[in-house]
């Protein structure tokens, strides 16, 4: 498997369908630039669709990957070395911020355990148990997949995207839950972007002091140091420094692209897999929202790169997915907006009068005569 052969599939959204969409907004009554960022977001999902007028977002799903990371073992994170599966308990049983927004706004959830470092009997029903192995690697010594592995994730992500574009899902909110996830994507950010592990390297999840920051900058420089030979290959990287858990939302994001599915990122872990995405095929970006600005440093870095600016900016840090379904109302208010408001009419006493009329006062300005130089 090579991620490269992603780029002949995956195409532009409807660039045609986008100037329609375009031509409808200049007519409507609303002013231009009255309803700022929502007229490009509008935009933008029509396009994604492919049909003007845009169609309500009706089916959107949050689809959380899950995994756990050995490198938490060098206390990077705040949360216990493979203590991911507590994470993923709390949204199934209906206790984190995902859970509650999620409930609140109607939107189901689906988790899939992609590298969880636990016995499956903890995890409740629900998770679908797509486990490649158990946890990954020490990313600062060792690699954190086998290629089999990394294929196998990625391969896993694609499934878990066939299936929700193949059941109607119209839009998906994604997100990860893991421990020590955020030391794997700021390697991957930070080789990708040619920086260097203090630039990229932030509190994560649980919120860190400044002795862990340093350890987990140590951790970052290190793993960093072993990713850069292969940064060329986008799979032997994710298997040098991702993880299951973050080839599998790589695997995702590229095919949602080819399935046409729009998808709105969340954090840190969303912005690196998303940038090993747009290395395998640059034209995968154009499927894709940066929900929210988290406040880790990598995270900022990586959107800039693909031009993706966030839709709110709220410094949410406890992912799961949370950034970005805060995001989706939005996405449904520009759709809203696109579709429903009325195209302008001329009014019934005047019609289609208006740019002669607007004619007839220039020229009346440029002579000097009609009503005003009249007084
Ligand atoms: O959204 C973000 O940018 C973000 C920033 C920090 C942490 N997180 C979440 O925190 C978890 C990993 O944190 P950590 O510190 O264990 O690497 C994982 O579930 C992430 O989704 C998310
Ligand atoms: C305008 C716009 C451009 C984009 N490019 C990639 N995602 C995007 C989302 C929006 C809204």
């Amino acid at each position: 498997m090579n991620l490269d052969d992603f780029s002949d599939l995956i195409e532009r959204p409807d660039g045609a369908v986008r100037r329609d969409a375009e031509d409808r907004r200049e007519r409507l009554a609303v002013p231009p630039g009255a309803l700022g960022r929502l007229d490009e977001l509008g935009e933008w999902l029509t396009a994604a669709q492919g049909a003007v007028p845009v169609r309500p977002v009706e089916r959107p799903r949050v689809v959380l990957f899950a995994g756990d990371h050995q490198v938490a073992s060098l206390d990077v994170s705040g949360r216990p070395a493979g203590g991911a599966y507590a994470l993923v308990r709390a949204v199934l049983d209906g206790a984190s911020p995902l859970a509650v927004l999620a409930r609140r706004m109607d939107v189901p959830v689906r988790v899939v355990d992609a590298g969880l470092d636990c016995d499956p009997e903890l995890l409740p029903e629900d998770v679908v148990r797509r486990r490649v192995r158990r946890g990954g690697g020490r990313i600062d010594i060792e690699d954190a997949l086998t290629p089999e592995e990394a294929e196998q994730a990625v391969r896993l992500g694609m499934a878990v995207a066939d299936e929700e574009a193949d059941s109607g899902t119209d839009l998906v909110v994604l997100g990860d839950l893991s421990v020590g996830g955020t030391t794997a994507a700021a390697v991957l950010i930070a080789a990708l972007c040619g920086t260097d592990a203090s630039v990229v390297t932030g509190r994560g999840g649980a919120g860190i002091d400044d002795l862990a920051w340093m350890r987990k900058c140590a951790a970052v420089r290190d793993a960093l140091r072993r990713a850069r030979p292969v940064l060329g290959d986008q799979l032997e990287l994710l298997a040098a420094a991702g993880g299951a858990d973050l080839a599998a939302v790589t695997g995702f994001l590229l095919q949602s692209a080819v399935r046409r599915m729009p998808v709105i990122l969340d954090g840190v872990v969303s912005a690196a897999c998303a940038l090993v995405a747009q290395r395998a095929a640059f034209r995968a970006p154009d499927w894709w929202l940066a929900g929210q600005l988290s406040g880790e440093p990598a995270q900022a870095k990586a959107l800039d790169r693909m031009a993706l600016e966030p839709l709110l900016d709220q410094k949410v840090t406890v992912g799961e997915g949370v950034g970005a379904l805060l995001a989706l109302p939005l996405v449904q208010a520009a759709a809203a907006f696109a579709a429903e408001l009325p195209e302008r009419e001329p009014y019934p006493e005047d019609p289609g009068t208006v740019p002669e009329a607007v004619e007839e006062t220039e020229k009346a300005a440029e002579t000097g005569k009609g009503e005003a130089g009249e007084e």
